[in-house]
């Protein structure tokens, strides 16, 4: 049976495999305008070697030709004409790279206030997120609201980049007093593991060389935590989802096909069928081709099952000891993207996994201070960039984790049926509730 996929390689093509966690960290950057982001990200590049030459030479280039000494690193990120023209950075720019330890995907997120959703689609998949701060100005108000995505996210690490220390004379006091701040915030909000480094981007200090200008400084450079922090720290333990993509009838077998989201899938184990809830057992597994005995999360396989059950995309197998809620009524913490606003009775369609239901808007019941968290009770609808807490019906059935559970299947996304756009993302479940335990009532009191 190794080679009854061949003809349908394509459409297993949609969901490649992803290199084992180890060897991969995704990781996101965030930071106001100006504070250094792309040239952070630059300097990463360059210095660790992970440029391309002819893209360097690109650079080199261009920087010469605006009359710049050295190379302009921004241009290394700021990838697009537009975005250059307009001076600040639009939307999530994508980067691939390694060194000779790890590979990095990295969301380089913009800075601009009204571009919260930007920072939440590129961060939304992060094991980390690098927080960049201007040493002369400290933590500001955007630097508050993306300590707040990060631990709505449960984002497992957060650097706090203090970057332009050349402009603050090196000053430890300077460094030392941002970073007490924003680890005492972020440690309100939820986010535990945060590491400050004092850096200056431009002159490449403590990107990826040690500096040799702050040696009150003993902490690892930007490059040496990327390498070494551990993706999976944090992750709590997720049972197996197995979301069906398609089915596959081949002599008269039916493979079913698809991306193992998370856990593993083993031959002879017994599986849920989700959401029937019926029982059954995997009687073999194929990767590509090639048969398999245990498969591990990110896998694309087909799966062959010893009884005939109905099944279609969108079901989903689960194995492990956490089974997934059955669910028709869903509470979710969103994040609103689309122009127009999303309102009470609102009738959408929600993809969580292979699966589109369709469902309606029951009630918003808050949506959320991004300075602090603290809930506005009753806003009745949401607009671009908000983030607030949505109650949703849908017309069948779906099997979701909580977020705080699993990132990958606790996540769904509201989509308008008339256009298939994107209006929100949500967060199943009570994503912000335990990440803020003091923060909200002691912000509530301080209204009144
Ligand atoms: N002195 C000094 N200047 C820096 C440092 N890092 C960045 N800059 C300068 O700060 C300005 C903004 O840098 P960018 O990297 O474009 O900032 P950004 O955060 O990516 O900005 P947006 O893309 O607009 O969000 C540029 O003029 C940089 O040369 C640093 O460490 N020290």
């Amino acid at each position: 049976m190794s080679n009854h996929l061949s003809g349908n390689r394509s459409a297993l093509a949609e969901a490649p495999a992803a290199p084992p966690a180890t060897t991969l960290l995704r990781f996101a950057t965030a930071g106001s305008v100006d504070d250094g982001k792309s040239t952070l990200v630059g300097r990463l590049l360059h210095d660790s070697k992970s440029v391309l030459t002819d893209q360097l030479e690109a650079v080199e280039h261009a920087s010469r030709s605006r009359g710049a000494d050295g190379p302009d690193l921004a241009l290394l990120t700021d990838g697009l004409r537009a975005e250059r023209e307009q001076g600040i950075t639009i939307d999530v720019a994508y980067r691939y790279f390694a060194t000779a330890r790890r590979r990095f995907i990295l969301a380089d997120t913009p800075g601009h206030v009204q571009y919260t959703r930007n920072m939440v689609t590129g961060a939304s998949t992060a094991d980390l997120a690098v927080v960049l701060v201007d040493a002369r100005n400290g933590v500001v108000e955007q630097t508050r609201r993306h300590a707040a995505i990060a631990g709505l996210l449960r984002i497992p690490h957060v650097v706090l980049a203090v970057n332009k220390m050349d402009l603050v004379d090196y000053a430890e006091p300077v460094f030392a007093a941002t970073a007490e701040e924003f680890t005492a915030y972020a440690a309100s909000l939820g986010v535990r593991d945060v590491t400050a480094i004092p850096i200056s981007a431009l002159a490449g200090d403590n990107v990826v060389e040690p500096s040799t200008r702050m040696d009150w400084y003993g902490g690892p450079t930007v490059l040496d935590h990327l390498e070494t922090v551990d993706p999976a720290a944090r992750t709590p333990d997720e049972g197996s989802r197995f979301p069906v993509q398609m089915v596959i009838r081949h002599g008269g077998e039916r493979y079913y096909a698809g991306q193992l989201l998370t856990g593993r899938l083993r031959v002879g184990e017994t599986v849920t069928v989700q959401p029937s809830g019926r029982t059954t057992t995997i009687t073999s597994l194929d990767v590509l081709g090639q048969p398999a005995d245990v498969v591990p999360a990110g896998s694309s396989l087909s799966v062959r099952l010893s009884d005939e059950i109905d099944i279609g995309r969108g079901d989903m197998l689960t194995a492990g000891p956490r089974p997934p809620r059955i669910v028709q009524e869903i509470e979710a913490t969103v994040c609103h993207v689309a122009d127009a606003p999303l309102t009470v009775g609102q009738r959408v369609l929600l993809k969580h996994t292979t699966r589109t239901v369709k469902a309606i808007v029951e009630d918003i019941p808050s949506r959320l201070t991004l300075d602090d968290l603290s809930p506005h009770p009753q806003p009745g609808r949401l607009v671009a960039n908000d983030i607030g807490r949505v109650r949703v019906r849908t017309a069948e059935p779906l099997a979701l984790d909580s977020y705080a559970d699993s990132r990958r299947t606790g996540s769904f996304l509201l989509i308008d049926p008339a256009d298939g756009a994107t209006l929100a993302a949500a967060m199943a479940g009570d994503a912000f509730a335990p990440a803020i335990p003091a923060a909200a009532p002691e912000a509530e009191r301080k209204r009144e």
